[in-house]
């Protein structure tokens, strides 16, 4: 059994998740602990216990610490990456990016240690110095979602450790794997006892648990929009910081200026690319009239074409749904897509050379924004095609969502590009780019119903993750 890191300690537990291959169902990759309320309340004890130690420690040590778990996911980039492909069931290729990606964030926030800074201000009453710092905002609790297992907890992790905060962690039930070992570097990299706990095992009771935890000072959470939603109101009980990450519906434009080629491109990454698992996903195609027929034409031809399969085999492009129960509510859209009267192409569910959750990438044409399949997050290979007149229209559909995370637009012209960017409403705008796949040094989040609470990532995030102090002084 992999177990919980809790204090320094692995402990184990008296029940456990399988944590299974989506490609392959028979190929069990391990037993993962499933942690209790009691775990979390040992694991935030140790937190809270470690805490002054932590804040109070040289920041070199702190950068040391994230660069040598940089250091130890490049070097471990190939294994790890097999086995969060394994578990979660992006291909290879994307599996070592992230795993990458992962380690950059933990260079890039190694150096944000030693630059934490303030201000020294003077202050309008004469005598008085003023000083504004940042402190660690305390125990930090981090709940994380099963389609980014290592990036995800990585761009929590590393600014919360570089800020001096101390961290419960739990990873999703479906993908344990990749946190685990995450939690395993962190130990042979040396970090002190209680200051990194990681609790794996339900939402409903390990997640619930922290956000109810008197001890844990601030949640930071990626995942659905129903949960995100529950928590924010419980946390706010115990008036705690919060921050969420949830759904999109990103709109991509095409308009009839654009490049065909580079559109294409853009919405087949951004739509199908990890099996469309990307709350950045570009799952609403709104196209202008002049182009729409080509455009359907060679994206239909493409996206049919992509190579769905194992992700161990280099020469798949997209691999499985992470879960029968995913699978069935993305094909539960396909059939609702066809009923609200969309021309669906592909989107069934396909035989594998083994058992898993495999699904061909699904095109709605002809839909219009006002479908349900259009404007409810669906977070698999699922894309609507909607035609639209003219920019001004095309701009106004991009909008009319509930969600305003990422979006984007093809086009030649300066103008429209300028336009877009300026009139979206959403936190992350593209120009001839998918909606989805973002740099990890610079603020990702997003408005409406995608996100609540201050940025993650870059330096933004130590909006999140430390307290501002305001310090007086007279000087005598
Ligand atoms: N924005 C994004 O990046 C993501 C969005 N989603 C969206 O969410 C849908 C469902 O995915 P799912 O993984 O079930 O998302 P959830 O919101 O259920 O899961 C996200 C995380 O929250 C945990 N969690 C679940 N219930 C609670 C709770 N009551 N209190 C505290 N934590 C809880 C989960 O634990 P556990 O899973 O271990 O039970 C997981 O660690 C997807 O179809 C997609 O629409 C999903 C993943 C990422
Ligand atoms: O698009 C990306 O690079 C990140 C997407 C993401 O964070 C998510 O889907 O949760």
């Amino acid at each position: 059994m992999k177990k919980n890191l809790i204090a320094g300690e692995w402990l184990g537990a008296s029940d456990v998740t399988e944590n299974r291959n989506p490609s392959d169902i028979s190929d069990l990759i391990g037993l993962y602990a499933r942690g209790t309320a009691d775990d979390v309340d040992k694991a935030a004890n140790a937190a809270r216990a470690a805490l002054p130690g932590w804040a109070a420690v040289s920041p070199q040590v702190r950068a040391d610490l994230l660069e040598t778990v940089a250091q130890q996911l490049l070097a471990r980039a190939e294994e790890i990456g097999t086995l969060l492909a394994r578990e979660e069931g992006k291909t290879l290729a994307e599996a070592r990016g992230e795993t990458i990606r992962a380690a950059q964030i933990f260079r890039f926030f190694a150096g944000e240690a030693l630059r934490i800074s303030g201000d020294a201000v003077n202050s309008v009453r004469p005598g008085i110095s003023v000083e504004v710092t940042r402190e660690p905002v305390g125990v930090v609790g981090l709940i994380t979602p099963w389609n980014f297992p290592i990036a995800i907890p990585a761009w929590k992790l590393a600014p919360a450790l570089a800020y001096g905060n101390t961290v419960v962690m739990k990873p999703a039930e479906l993908t344990p794997g990749s946190a685990h070992v995450l939690a395993e570097i962190l130990q042979s990299a040396g970090v002190p006892n209680g200051v990194f706990n990681l609790v794996m095992g339900r939402g409903s009771v390990v997640g619930d648990a922290m956000v109810k935890h008197p001890e844990i000072d601030a949640i930071s959470f990626t995942g659905s929009v129903p949960v995100g939603r529950a928590l924010a109101v419980e946390a706010a009980r115990g008036l705690k910081k919060v921050q969420l990450e949830m759904g999109g519906k990103n709109p991509m434009v095409v308009l009839d200026d654009a490049d065909l080629d580079v559109a294409v491109e853009a919405c087949l990454n951004g739509a199908f690319y990890s099996t469309g698992q990307r709350c950045t996903a570009s799952s609403r195609l709104i196209v202008q009239a002049g182009i729409h027929d080509a455009f359907v034409e060679q994206l239909t031809a493409h996206s049919q074409a992509l190579r769905v399969g194992n992700p161990l085999d280099a020469n798949t492009q997209i691999g499985p749904v992470v879960s029968e129960g995913q699978l069935q509510n993305n094909l539960a859209y396909v059939e609702l897509a066809r009923a609200e009267g969309a021309e669906v192409i592909g989107g069934e569910r396909l035989n594998g050379e083994t058992e898993g959750y495999f699904q061909r990438p699904a095109l709605f044409l002809n839909a219009t924004n006002a479908m349900r399949s259009s404007r409810e997050e669906i977070f698999g290979p699922c894309a609507s095609v909607i035609k639209v007149e003219d920019f001004d229209e095309a701009l106004t559909v991009a909008n009319d969502t509930e969600f305003g995370l990422s979006s984007g637009i093809c086009t030649t012209s300066l103008r429209h590009a300028r336009e877009f960017r300026r009139r979206s409403a959403a936190g992350m705008v593209m120009v001839n780019l998918p909606t989805a796949g973002v740099d990890y040094h610079v603020p990702f989040g997003g408005r409406k119903g995608s996100s609540y609470g201050q940025r993650e990532q870059g330096r933004y995030a130590a909006e999140f993750y430390t307290a501002v102090k305001t310090a007086y002084e007279f000087a005598g």
